[in-house]
């Protein structure tokens, strides 16, 4: 018995009902095939050979009586919708805006919880001097360290740093006091010979858009220090510190260290507003450099208690035994009697801003 007209357009409609809820429930699964490409730092969520081989398996499955030609025209169409959602939903919302799973450390110091507080000297310059600052550091219980190996200078014949064997010497004498090294990379190239001796990697403020150095970043397993560029714009960084996490790491710290305005009281200008801006809107940590944004010693700590009461994770300071000998940044380092005053009352304040 033939069924009615009625019949038929009912049985179609339930079809394509059913139909919607797939594509819809297709839709959704796209969704999340994009997310998690975009986690491990695939570059590019159009995949022709994924879709090829699909279509191909979809084509061998049908038995008619749609032609192929037909079944493979609505399926590039489905293949094409899928990925304009992924693209919409790559843009909707950063990967350092979204809720991290995992906290951000160096070692086993956490960024997020108290704030942390790394000091060192600008540059490694001798055994003597890097033995003397970090032997005191430890002994006021500071757990990270800074010293420069590689030193972006503004002149082609400032002291340059000590390159590898300066960090080598650097991480054997942090290790003997327990200490952990950060240090600044400047190329992809020297990444990997550098990292066996570092607990974290900076990149520096002239290197914030330097997109192999945040790719190569982004593909290894040790934190990362983002220092903002000298006139990048809150937007700016937080597109740089995605760089890195899409690459496939997300233990970044950020760090505010100044931007270049028109104020010459300061080496650059301290830009409170972005810390709190960061904090709120993007799920890292952010930490101030207060040596380089101030670039003199009597505003230290009160840069320092600004950058910790807006939020920050942390402050970076310059500390070195002689400073008025140092190869770099002579007037900005605080000596060992000033550092441990600034120690002393930064720690007074955090304990205070708890309660
Ligand atoms: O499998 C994927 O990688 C997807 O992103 C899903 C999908 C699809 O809709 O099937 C979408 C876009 C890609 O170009 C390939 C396939």
């Amino acid at each position: 018995m033939s069924e009615s007209l009625e019949d038929l357009r009912s049985q179609i409609t339930e079809i394509s009902l059913e139909l919607v809820r797939l594509l819809n429930e297709r839709a959704a699964i796209a969704l999340k095939i994009g997310a998690a490409k975009r986690k491990q730092g695939h570059s590019n969520l159009y995949d022709p050979i994924r879709e090829a081989k699909l279509l191909k398996q979809l084509l061998e499955a049908s038995e008619g009586p749609l032609a192929d030609d037909a079944l493979a025209h609505l399926f590039k169409e489905v293949f094409k919708t899928s990925l304009a959602l992924q693209v919409e939903d790559a843009h909707k919302q950063l990967l350092v805006e979204s809720k991290r799973a995992t906290a951000v450390h160096i070692g086993p110091v956490s960024f997020g919880e108290a704030p942390v507080i790394i000091a060192g000297p600008c540059a490694i310059e001798t055994e003597e001097q890097i033995t003397e600052i970090f032997a005191f550091l430890s002994g006021l219980d500071v757990q990270i360290v800074r010293a420069g190996a590689f030193k972006p200078r503004t002149s082609p014949y400032d002291f340059q740093g000590l390159g590898i064997d300066g960090l080598k010497m650097a991480s054997r004498i942090a290790k003997q006091y327990g200490l952990l090294l950060v240090s600044e990379i400047m190329d992809a190239d020297s990444l990997e010979e550098a990292l066996p001796y570092l607990d974290a990697v900076q990149i520096g403020a002239r290197n914030m858009q330097n997109f192999s150095l945040l790719k190569a970043a982004g593909a290894i397993n040790k934190p990362i220090i983002l220092k903002r560029g000298l006139s990048a714009t809150i937007e700016e960084f937080t597109l740089a510190a995605e760089y890195i996490v899409a690459s496939g790491n997300d233990q970044v710290i950020l760090c505010e260290r100044g931007i270049r305005t028109f104020e010459t009281a300061t080496r650059n200008t301290l830009d409170i507003s972005a810390v709190a801006i960061l904090k709120e809107r993007l799920e890292l940590p952010i930490i101030v450099d207060v040596s380089h944004a101030a670039g003199r010693k009597d505003i230290l700590l009160p840069l320092a208690k600004a950058g910790i009461a807006v939020g920050g994770d942390g402050i970076m300071i310059e500390t070195h035994p002689q400073p008025s000998i140092a190869l770099s940044d002579a007037q900005q380092q605080l000596n060992m009697t000033e550092f441990a005053s600034f120690y002393r009352e930064l720690k007074k304040f955090i304990n205070e801003v708890k309660k």
